[in-house]
């Protein structure tokens, strides 16, 4: 029987370069993703979505996205152009998860914000906990104007990060963690 912190102290990212086939099917994604958005929710706002990419829709995004750092920088090199065409590509499954934010609620938005970054936490120990291999990444695309038209974000919405799913097509050795006592004190009075 596995030791009830284990899926904590065992889950590590896999570079989204390094994931491939199978993702979860629909019906397991439906599941995972059904465990992931139980997060804790001040207000019960419930201040996130969820956006699914797979197949040809990611290369065309990663096209959409292309044209849109291009525009940004012309002189984008040939090399930097195909990486940004291509960043969708390599894992099978992206979620794309995204913060709704209640303006005129008394909740502060980083709650808000935090609350959606807990949907992307789970789906990172969720897709562990199935033995499928996650990364959570954002980069200038989470950030940017265009970037949220094309992925169809409203208002209030903004990127807190796409997430990677596949199956490891390597072992990724777990990276260093920080030390405990480095960053635990006791307070006293
Ligand atoms: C909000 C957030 C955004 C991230 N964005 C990126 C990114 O754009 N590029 C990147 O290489 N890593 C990014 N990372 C880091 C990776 O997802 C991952 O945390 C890192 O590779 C170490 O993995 P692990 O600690 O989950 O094993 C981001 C992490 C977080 C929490």
């Amino acid at each position: 029987m596995s030791a009830p912190l284990d899926l904590l102290n065992q889950r590590h990212s896999v570079p989204s370069r390094q994931l491939g086939e199978p993702a979860p099917d629909d019906t397991t994604l439906r599941a995972l993703l059904q465990a992931a958005i139980r997060v804790s929710d001040h207000g019960k706002l419930v201040p996130f979505r969820l956006i699914k990419l797979r197949g040809e829709a990611k290369l065309q995004f990663g096209e959409r996205l292309a044209e849109r750092a291009i525009a940004r920088d012309p002189d984008l090199p040939e090399s930097k152009q195909e990486k940004e065409r291509l960043r969708y590509t390599f894992a099978p499954l992206v979620i794309v998860v995204v913060a709704c934010l209640h303006p005129d609620s008394s909740v502060p938005e980083i709650e808000q914000k935090l609350c959606a970054g807990n949907v992307a936490c789970n789906l990172l120990l969720g897709a562990h906990a199935l033995g499928y291999g996650a990364q959570w990444l954002t980069g200038w695309a989470a950030y940017d104007d265009e970037a949220a038209r094309i992925i169809g974000l409203g208002a209030h919405e903004h990127v807190i990060g796409f997430v990677h799913i596949g199956t490891p097509r390597i072992d990724v050795p777990d990276r260093d963690r920080p030390a405990l006592d480095d960053l635990l004190s006791t307070w006293t009075p």
